[in-house]
C-alpha cells in the first residue's frame, strides 16, 4: 500500500494547481507500481483532510499557479481516482470540505476520525461542482440530502456523515491510522484481479461509455493472459493460421 498526503496544513490542506499536479503524479506512480495494491489519500496533520481549492490563488477562470494560467485540474484528478484500478481509501481527520469533500467522495471508501467535519462550502465562496460533486453525492446520500448539503452549506460531524452513507467507519482520532491499515490489509489479502474488476463493475453501473471502457480494459487485460489470446499473437509471429479450434466454447 502507499499513502498520498496533501501537505499544506497551514491552509487546512487547500489545494493549488501545483498540489493537484503533484497528487496526480503520485497516483500515476501508484498505478504503475505492480507491488501497490491499495492507496490511502489523506491530509497532513489532524485539523484537515482537505479544505478544497486554495481561494488565495483563485482567479478569473480557475486557480492559477506560477505560470499564471487558471486551471480547474482537480476535476481531472477526480477521474483519475475513480478509474485507478486499485482501491483508494480516504483517511480523514478534521475538515473535508469544498473540493476536499468531493475528493473523499471520489475515493472508494472513507475512514474518518471522530473529529471529521464534512460538507460543501462552494455556494458560500462562489463555486460549485456540477459534475461528480453532484452525481457522486446523489448516489451516496440521495437527492434530498444532496440538495440540503449543497444549498445550505452546513457542516456535518463524522457521525452524521456516517449515518448519511458518506463514511464507512468512524474511529477515535488516535486510532485513525491503525484502523485504516486494518482495512487496507483486509483488502490486500484478497485477489487483486477480483478487486480490480469489481471496482470497474461498481463504477460501470453509473458511468455509461466510460464505465464500459474501464470494464473493457479489464476484459482485454485478462484475455491477454489467456492461452487463447496468446494463440492469435503466436500464430501471427510464426506466420501460420491461428488454431482457435483447440479452445472450448464454455456455456
Ligand atoms: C476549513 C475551515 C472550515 C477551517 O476553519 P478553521 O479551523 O477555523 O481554520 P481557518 O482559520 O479558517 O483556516 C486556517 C488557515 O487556512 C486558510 N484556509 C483554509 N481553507 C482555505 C482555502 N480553501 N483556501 C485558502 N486558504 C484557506 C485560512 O485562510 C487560514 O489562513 P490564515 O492565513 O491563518 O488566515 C475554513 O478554513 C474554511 O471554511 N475554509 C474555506 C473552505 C472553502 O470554502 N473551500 C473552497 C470551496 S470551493 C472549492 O473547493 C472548489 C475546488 C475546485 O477547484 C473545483 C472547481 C470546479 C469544479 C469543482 C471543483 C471542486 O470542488 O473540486
Amino acid at each position: 500500500m502507499v499513502q498520498i498526503t496533501i501537505n499544506r496544513p497551514h491552509k487546512r490542506n487547500a489545494f493549488t494547481p501545483r498540489t493537484v499536479t503533484e497528487m496526480s503524479k503520485c497516483f500515476t506512480d501508484a498505478r504503475e507500481d505492480p507491488d501497490i495494491g491499495v492507496v490511502i489519500l489523506t491530509g497532513a496533520g489532524t485539523m484537515a483532510f482537505c479544505s478544497g481549492g486554495d481561494q488565495s490563488v483563485r482567479q478569473i477562470g480557475g486557480y492559477a499557479g506560477a505560470d499564471g494560467v487558471p486551471r480547474l485540474n482537480v476535476l481531472d484528478l477526480q477521474q483519475q481516482i475513480r478509474h485507478l484500478p486499485k482501491p483508494v481509501i480516504a483517511m480523514v481527520a478534521g475538515y473535508a470540505v469544498g473540493g476536499g469533500h468531493i475528493l473523499h467522495m471520489m475515493c472508494d471508501m472513507t475512514i474518518s476520525a471522530d473529529n471529521g467535519v464534512f460538507g460543501q462550502t462552494g455556494p458560500r465562496v462562489g463555486s460549485f461542482d456540477a459534475g461528480y460533486g453532484v452525481a457522486q453525492m446523489i448516489r451516496l446520500v440521495g437527492q434530498k440530502r444532496a440538495r440540503e448539503i449543497w444549498f445550505m452549506c452546513r457542516l456535518y460531524s463524522a457521525e452524521e456523515a456516517f449515518r448519511m452513507g458518506l463514511v464507512n467507519k468512524v474511529v477515535p482520532l488516535e486510532k485513525l491510522e491503525e484502523e485504516t491499515l486494518v482495512w487496507c490489509r483486509e483488502i490486500l489479502r484478497n485477489s487483486p484481479t477480483a478487486i480490480r474488476v469489481l471496482k470497474a463493475a461498481l463504477n460501470a453501473t453509473e458511468d455509461g461509455q466510460s464505465g464500459l471502457w474501464e470494464l473493457g480494459h479489464n476484459a482485454t487485460l485478462l484475455f491477454y493472459q489467456s492461452e487463447e489470446g496468446n494463440e492469435g499473437r503466436q500464430a501471427f509471429m510464426e506466420k501460420r493460421p491461428p488454431n482457435f479450434s483447440q479452445f472450448k466454447r464454455w456455456p
